[in-house]
């Protein structure tokens, strides 16, 4: 381990890798635009190289799931684009209708030559941000299993408007992880790993094998670069990484185009960037509210509230919020904000922004005073609320 306990050495590496790859029988595998295309479009190549390697995860008795991009770079390929056109929003939701499609046709394709059934799910952040929809999209994943289908998931382009997009596929690939509580998610991209620095513009990066904790260290790692036609970049993968530690299982990123990477990876050789799951793991319900749910609203503690919720296990009450911003009802999601500026705590809250506008700073024996009725002594409950 180095000083900041981020890094672990390679030899402790091997065997923890080892260890993680034996047990992990349901497996997230993320696939980047940057490895699926190239100057002519979807390279067919790679999507059978895929295709084998994914059938040889299943035949080894584990339960798969594909999310893929590409669509927007497959229809880009596709069609010829006017000079005069600026691709923008609606020009890249129409170019994912167009490519989706050529995307579905390669892969069944190349999993049919593996003797493999696959499965089209597009989604939508709203699809997960609503609990009942979340759990169907969990159950039919989970049928799919049974039916012995390798899901293949992208988001719905299409019809995600801004606030209801996931932003990237590392961020849903790590959600639908905690999702079906996957044990590991395997994000394939261009870079061979995690670098200390962006290894196209940092002569002196170095890759990481091993990351014991996603610390603010490592974070700060990512540029902000990504490649021509990615989305996210490496600083979503590794808040994907986070995320999916923290629900209990391990991630890894590494390249999606050495043709072997998945047979390598399970039988314990050195490559890419392995990240170890959290110590302490968030049980799935508070996983939705906190990485699911986008907040509607921000709640400025004071610093007595913030070490009642943190340190102390309590819920949060009207007389430690010094400040409100965003417009929000009740049941919606909210974050808590530390007097440094940091967001400390995501929860469902309790009364609506007007309400608590008036019994912000205020004894919880005032509310029925204030507003005339008491539904809850607490703004979050510590049933609805989730450290960060
Ligand atoms: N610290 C880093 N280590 C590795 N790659 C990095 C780092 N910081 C930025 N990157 C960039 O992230 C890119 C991969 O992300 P992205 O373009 O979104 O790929 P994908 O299409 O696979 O999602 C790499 O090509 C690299 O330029
Ligand atoms: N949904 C988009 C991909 C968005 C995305 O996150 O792309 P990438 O960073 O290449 O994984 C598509 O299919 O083109």
């Amino acid at each position: 381990m180095n000083e900041n306990n981020t890094e672990i050495s390679l030899e402790d590496g091997l065997f923890l890798r080892q260890t993680y790859f034996d047990k992990a029988k349901r497996i997230v595998v993320k696939v980047g635009s940057a490895v699926l295309t190239d100057e002519k479009g979807i390279d067919t190549n790679i999507i059978q190289n895929i295709a084998r390697e994914l059938s040889f995860l299943k035949k080894s008795g584990r339960e798969v799931i594909l999310v893929s991009s590409g669509a927007v770079a497959a229809g880009k390929r596709k069609i010829t684009i006017p000079d005069n056109v600026e691709i923008g929003i609606e020009e890249k939701q129409a170019l994912a209708a167009i490519g989706q499609p050529v995307l579905m046709q390669s892969y069944e394709a190349a999993f049919e030559e593996c003797g493999q059934v696959v499965a089209q799910v597009l989604l939508t952040h709203s699809d997960l941000a609503n609990r009942k929809r979340y759990l169907c999209v969990r159950n039919t994943i989970l049928a799919l299993f049974r039916f012995d289908a390798i899901p293949i998931l992208n988001e719905n382009d299409t019809v995600a408007v801004d606030e209801l997009r996931f932003g990237d596929n590392d961020t849903l690939a790590a959600l639908i992880a905690n999702l079906i509580e996957a044990d590991m998610f395997i994000c394939l991209t261009d870079v061979v790993g995690l670098y200390t620095g962006n290894p196209q513009t940092d002569s002196d990066a170095r890759q990481l094998y091993t990351v014991a904790a996603v610390t603010k260290e490592i974070e700060s790692m990512a540029g902000n670069v990504k490649s021509a036609l990615g989305t996210g970049g490496m600083r979503s993968k590794i808040r994907a990484a986070k995320m999916v530690s923290s629900g209990g299982g391990s991630s890894f990123i590494g390249p999606g185009r050495n043709p072997q990477i998945l047979q390598q990876l399970f039988s314990g050789e050195m490559v890419g960037t392995f990240f170890l799951p959290a110590q302490d793991k968030i049980k799935p319900r508070k996983q939705w509210i906190a990485h699911v749910l986008h907040p509607r609203g921000f709640l400025m503690l004071d610093a007595g509230a913030c070490r009642a919720i943190s340190a102390n296990g309590c819920s949060l009450l009207p007389s430690g919020i010094q400040e409100i911003r965003g417009d929000f009802g009740v049941g919606d999601a909210v974050h808590c904000i530390d007097p440094d500026g940091k967001v400390i705590a995501a929860g469902l809250i309790n009364y609506c922004s007007s309400d608590v506008a008036k019994i912000k700073q205020h004894r919880s024996d005032e509310i029925s005073n204030l507003l005339g009725t008491k539904d809850y002594d607490e703004v979050i409950h510590r049933d609805n609320l989730v450290l960060l």
